[in-house]
């Protein structure tokens, strides 16, 4: 099968913004600096990255007959907002189990940002002080079996929408879509740079790079930032995501290990903890660009794209595209770093 055998439920606003970061670039004095904005690709409670996942994931659970959408993450999951904004578009139920991921010491964590959207959303918030994990929980099992119990028709999506048959797709369908935009711009761009905790994002841009290379495109460097701090768990997880997302959409040849880059260096020892670098990132792409970045995934992923085009890892001569995929609202739980 091809990509475009796959059924696909519009949930963006369509292709999502891409441009150039002129001051940042010009900042760095290196590589020239681009942007492809999850951030802005959908009118659902601020959209994001997940919200391009679930576009391939809806239509398997409205054929299922599902009325009810259970998913996992951290009291400030963004992932978990826009599952709560999907359902809530559709006539759906959300149930979200929200686990205790971050220790920070923000008094409202779990009563600002992303958790307090998802309520207003109407979804069914569980808190649960279990601690980070991009695996498999007991707590999401629950919750699965308690809407079953209640005669609910439950639709489960594991952390991040990632290690779900189908949750490649949507950012393989978003390197196609980065190559039409590429025609349009006049533009080619040989790394990407992107956030990486449950993988599948950067899994899908892989699998989907890889089919266009087969296809007659340029090869390109997709370098995913970890922010998970589980480097060795996450790094497998995109390498077996993407593998099985490229043997879906009819990629012929293995994926060789060298196209799985997962860097460690900014993620700090914590997930959800900022580390310096982090707050620097974010403090320069705001001051420079007007670009909000958050504290647990976009601001370690810059922080890593400015150490890699300071150092020359990331040549003069590339055209860089970051991939910001969204974020902010998580913000709200992090204000005490931000008083000046
Ligand atoms: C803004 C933002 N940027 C990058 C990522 C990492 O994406 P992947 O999980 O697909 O690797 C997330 C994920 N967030 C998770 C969540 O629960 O919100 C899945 C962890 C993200 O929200």
């Amino acid at each position: 099968m091809a990509l475009s055998d796959f059924p696909r439920h519009a949930l963006t606003f369509g292709p999502s913004p891409v441009h150039p970061l002129p001051r940042l670039t010009a900042h760095l004095g290196g590589a020239a600096i681009w942007a492809k904005r999850e951030d802005c690709n959908a009118g659902l409670a601020y959209g994001g990255n997940k919200t391009r996942k679930l576009e391939y994931i809806v239509p398997d659970a409205l054929a299922q007959g599902a009325d009810t959408l259970v998913s996992i993450g951290g009291f400030q999951s963004n992932h978990t907002r826009q599952v709560a904004a999907v359902a809530a578009s559709l006539g759906l139920k959300a149930v979200l189990v929200q686990e205790h991921w971050v220790d920070w010491p923000d008094p409202l964590n779990d009563r600002v940002g992303n958790i307090m959207l998802s309520r207003i959303m109407g979804a069914e918030v569980r808190l649960d002080p279990a601690g980070f994990g991009i695996g498999f929980k007991e707590s999401w099992n629950r919750a699965i079996e308690d809407v079953t119990a209640r005669g609910g028709r439950p639709y489960p999506i594991p952390a991040g929408a990632s290690d779900h048959r189908l949750g490649g797709l949507g950012f393989a369908n978003w390197a196609y879509e980065v190559e039409r935009q590429e025609r349009e711009l006049g533009v080619f761009f040989d790394t990407i740079v992107v956030c990486t905790v449950t993988g599948s994002t950067q899994a899908g841009m892989i699998a989907g790079f890889a089919a266009l290379e087969e296809a007659g495109g340029r090869p390109r460097r997709v370098i995913g930032i970890d922010a998970s701090a589980t480097l060795d768990e996450t790094r497998d997880q995109v390498a077996r995501i993407a593998r099985a997302t490229a043997d879906l959409i009819g990629v012929a040849r293995p994926l060789r290990d060298d196209e799985i880059v997962v860097l460690p260096g900014w993620a700090g020892d914590r997930y959800g903890v900022p580390v310096e670098s982090t707050l620097d990132a974010i403090r320069l792409t705001g001051r420079l660009e007007g670009v909000i970045l958050d504290t647990v995934y976009e601001g370690k992923s810059m922080a890593g794209l400015i150490d890699l085009v300071t150092s020359g890892d990331i040549p003069p001569d590339a055209t860089v595209l970051y991939a910001h995929l969204g974020g902010q609202p998580a913000l709200n739980a992090y204000s005490g770093l931000f008083t000046h």
